[in-house]
């Protein structure tokens, strides 16, 4: 078996599909996470490939990119779609996230800039709210079609856990209420109760993000 490291923030994150991609599948992997602010960070960034983290390293061959490193995971693991057509809409669906995350990344970046409650707000409003409306249409559509509760096909891809993921950092901010978006409460606990993820989730370290 390959010998896997992913190295990444001691966050959730852009890493944790992938760290669940691991439990998923029972793969042992090396969890390398980094401390913010004391100084490591900034003397390995000129050594990765993109100069920022999530980077996977399998058996020495490193893969940059959050999603690429999913994908590739996900694809070794058989969590990537069934077939070509179930493959294109998991990655239309990571595709949309990432979408939805540039746009939620500004309030991220104005909150840790000190902006004004004024900034904050304009940003809430103008930004981040209509694009969570158009999020969610998007997967209460995807969910309403496919009836297996999952989003691709009938069984779990890495789309769910990138979804899943991304609703609990919205409910950590504020921006999820699950009496309002049943079927994505729905699928958020479908991906949560995996057996599978059972012990890392009891166990592992939370973050707002
Ligand atoms: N599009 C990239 C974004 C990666 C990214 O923004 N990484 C941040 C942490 S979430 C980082 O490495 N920040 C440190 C830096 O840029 O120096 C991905 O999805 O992997």
């Amino acid at each position: 078996m390959p010998s896997y490291k992913l190295t990444y923030f001691d966050v959730r994150g852009l890493a944790e599909p992938s760290r669940l991609l691991f439990h998923l599948a029972g793969v042992p992997f090396e969890d390398n996470r980094i401390v913010f602010g004391d100084g490591t960070w900034e003397k390995m960034k000129d050594s990765t490939p993109f100069g920022q983290m999530p980077v996977l390293n399998v058996d020495g061959f490193e893969i940059p990119q959050s999603m690429a490193i999913a994908r590739f995971l996900a694809k070794k693991f058989g969590f990537a779609g069934k077939t070509p057509e179930e493959q294109a809409w998991v990655d239309a669906i990571v595709d949309q996230f990432k979408d939805f995350f540039g746009q939620f990344r500004q309030l991220i970046i104005a909150q840790r800039a000190g902006k004004s409650a004024d900034e904050i707000e304009k940003i809430i409003s103008e930004v981040v709210n209509p694009a969570r409306e158009t999020y969610f249409k998007a997967l209460n559509k995807i969910l309403e079609k496919n009836k297996s509760g999952f989003l691709v096909g009938d069984g779990i891809t890495f789309a769910d856990l990138v979804i899943a993921e991304n609703l609990l950092s919205l409910k950590n901010f504020g921006f999820f209420d699950a009496a309002k978006e049943p079927k994505l409460a729905a699928l958020k606990e479908k991906v949560f109760n995996q057996p599978s993820l059972k012990e890392y989730l009891a166990s592992r370290k939370e973050s707002q993000i």
